[in-house]
């Protein structure tokens, strides 16, 4: 389990993040929910110790965040970072080289779900495949935990489709999900705890398919009710 626990964050004088708490449980897809500038990437960036907290604590199995987490949790960005020069064949070697729990096998996988070519440059692709390359390149790691940035952003219903499809296979199975994105409407069925982010605290975390039964509530109708309050 990730645990973030009473989570703080300024930059400079703005106070981002006011201690937010919640939970990402192994098997589980959670959606971290909040409006622009919420600090939803700055709490996924945090997790990953690529920003530091201003005060509060992240967890992973009971552990405190690392340079270890890298063999546990990987990190989808809303952009790719290999450069724009390369060709995907290039990108797929520079990932097998850099991190010791890249596993091949599942790349090339997923290099076909997605009808990818490996002989295009990076540089050249379009951003829905971009964004598809950039969720190979970050599922292929063997990790427990995966959190992804937006990866549905901009992205032509039939490829988000594609994306979804990856959400029901086994490339995530077992793992725990943190994912950001605006387009709940469209990927509530992909998605199984709601965490919403408002004024840098939590003020929702549920369930989702406990609140369709118990209420008869949506994400959205929750979303609703937190944002228009
Ligand atoms: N490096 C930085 N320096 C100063 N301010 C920053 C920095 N990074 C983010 N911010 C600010 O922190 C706030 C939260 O940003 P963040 O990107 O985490 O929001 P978000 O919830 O992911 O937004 P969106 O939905 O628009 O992607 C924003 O107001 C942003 O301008």
């Amino acid at each position: 389990m990730i645990e973030v626990i009473e989570a703080r964050k300024r930059y400079w004088r703005r106070s981002i993040l006011q201690g937010a708490s919640f939970t990402v449980e192994k098997g589980t897809v959670t959606c971290l929910i909040g409006l622009n500038g919420a600090g939803k990437s700055t709490l996924l960036k945090a997790i990953m110790g690529l920003t530091p907290l201003t005060s509060g604590r992240i967890l992973v199995d009971g552990e405190p965040i690392g340079p270890a987490m890298y063999e546990r949790v990987s990190f989808i960005p809303d952009h790719l970072t290999l450069p724009p020069s390369m060709k995907l064949w290039e990108g797929l070697r520079f990932m097998a080289e850099f991190y010791a729990n890249w596993n091949a096998e599942k790349a090339a996988e997923l290099m076909t779900f997605f009808r990818l070519s490996a002989s295009d440059r990076i540089g050249n692709l379009s951003k829905g495949t971009a964004a598809k390359f950039n969720l190979v390149t970050g599922l292929a790691l063997d990790t427990e935990y995966v959190l992804m940035d937006e990866p549905f952003s901009g992205i032509d219903m039939f490829s988000r489709e594609m994306i979804a499809d990856v959400f029901a296979s086994d490339l995530i199975e077992g793992r725990g999900v943190l994912l950001t994105t605006h387009e709940i409407g469209e990927m509530e069925h992909l998605i199984d705890k709601a965490v919403l982010l408002s004024d840098g605290v939590v003020v929702r975390e549920f369930n989702c398919e406990a609140m369709r039964v118990a209420e008869g509530k949506s994400v959205v109708d929750v979303m609703r009710e937190a944002y228009r309050a």
